[in-house]
């Protein structure tokens, strides 16, 4: 798979623009909020239909604009294929695949695969468990476009259920009658979420600790787990559904007075230890560090795996955070192999062989150009 070029129009700091791609290797070189990252949202968005830093497709659309528009040409098992989103404010998206509409974002992805590294990615070890859920949604979204539906579907019942458990206009009976309905339509939308959590977990954590071993030199034992609130011992829907139905009568009471769904996806989290210490917690920054790295080049190789093709990496402003060893291994990954957009701030962050391979443009102002030719 290979990212030929991106195009942007009325996106963020973008009013127009025109990113052509030649070589496996582009760095992006600018000033801070210039425009570097933005580009690269621009790219995940088409990969993945969702942006990790918007809530909202208006945060993206050019201020004072009514739309915006991202479209990408990717060539991919000898093809060429046309990528194409518009974004309105508060509006349904419009997605299109070689210029023709698409009923669904669903229908629209799968055709472009990326791995996203930024410095925000630290979080993946130290923030809340949200970070972590919402990582291994990325990853499924892409492995499995479907997901889309299955994760709207869940959500979807959660705040229906959350909506009945707040109302102030049922009585207590009314709200037992009712409740078993909404315990089953959140149990079956819930199934389907944690049992792909589960599995995808299972396939990354061995490339996790394989790749965090061969960063830290096999000192330390790196360890990925699904935590979600009930056993996976069992782990077909049935049983699924029957634990978190269980669960669910054990927290009908505090579910009542907290007025908010306590059970389900919503609430998993991942573990990640260090030698079976929470890394979260005593990790130390360079520790930290490695484990992100390790989980990144996990999620690569595992994108690598199901879909048969290289996934593009984008590392926003990330090598700086690394120390020399780990940016070896990291680049020593990557090699020609990968296509990859990396943005800086600084140039001298590389080393000259990286330089001379790779193709260096300039972001300044929401504007792409060449940098100078040396005197
Ligand atoms: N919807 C929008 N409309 C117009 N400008 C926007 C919009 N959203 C963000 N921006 C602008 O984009 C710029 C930030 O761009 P970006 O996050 O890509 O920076 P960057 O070049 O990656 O910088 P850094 O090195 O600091 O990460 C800011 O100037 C911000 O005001």
């Amino acid at each position: 798979m290979f990212l030929r070029s991106v195009q942007l129009h009325d996106f963020r700091n973008y009013a127009e623009a025109d990113l052509e791609l030649t070589s496996p290797k582009t760095i992006l070189v600018g000033d801070n909020a210039q425009g570097k990252s933005n580009l690269l949202e621009a790219v995940q968005l088409l990969a993945t239909g969702r942006s990790t830093r918007a809530l909202r497709d208006r945060e993206l659309i050019a201020r004072g604009k009514e739309q915006a528009r991202v479209a990408a040409t990717v060539e991919r098992l000898g093809d060429t294929v046309e990528l194409e989103m518009i974004l309105r404010a508060g509006k349904r998206r419009t997605v299109r695949v070689g210029g023709e509409t698409r009923r669904t974002q669903v229908e629209a992805l799968g055709y472009l695969h990326c791995v996203s590294f930024s410095s925000l990615d630290l979080d993946l070890v130290r923030g809340a468990p949200e970070t972590r859920r919402d990582w291994l949604d990325g990853i499924l979204l892409q492995l499995e476009p479907v997901y889309t539906n299955v994760l709207a579907q869940f959500v979807q019942a959660l705040h229906q259920r959350n909506a009945l458990l707040r109302s102030t206009e049922l009585s207590p009976d009314a709200l037992a009658e009712q409740l078993p309905c909404w315990d089953d339509l959140l149990v079956r939308a819930a199934t389907p979420v944690m049992r792909r959590r589960h599995r995808l977990i299972e396939r990354l954590a061995p490339l996790a600790r394989r790749w965090h071993g061969s960063i830290s030199g096999g000192r330390e034992t790196f360890a990925v787990r699904y935590q979600p609130q009930i056993s996976f011992e069992q782990e077909d829907a049935q049983s699924v559904q029957q634990a978190l139905q269980e669960l669910l009568k054990e927290k009908r009471t505090l579910e009542g007075r907290r007025g908010t769904s306590l059970v389900g996806p919503h609430r998993d989290e991942v573990d990640l230890s260090i030698d079976e210490i929470p890394a979260r917690q005593f990790g130390s920054q360079g520790q930290q560090r490695t484990l992100v790295l390790a989980l990144k080049l996990a999620e690569l190789e595992l994108l690598e795996q199901v879909t048969g093709e290289v996934p593009l990496l984008l590392l926003d402003d990330v090598l700086a955070e690394l120390d020399l060893h780990r940016q070896d291994q990291l680049l020593g990954a990557i090699q020609e192999r990968v296509q990859t957009i990396v943005t800086t701030t600084h140039l001298s962050l590389f080393d000259s062989q990286w330089l001379q391979s790779a193709t260096v443009l300039t972001i300044e102002k929401g504007r792409i150009g060449s940098p100078p030719a040396p005197a």
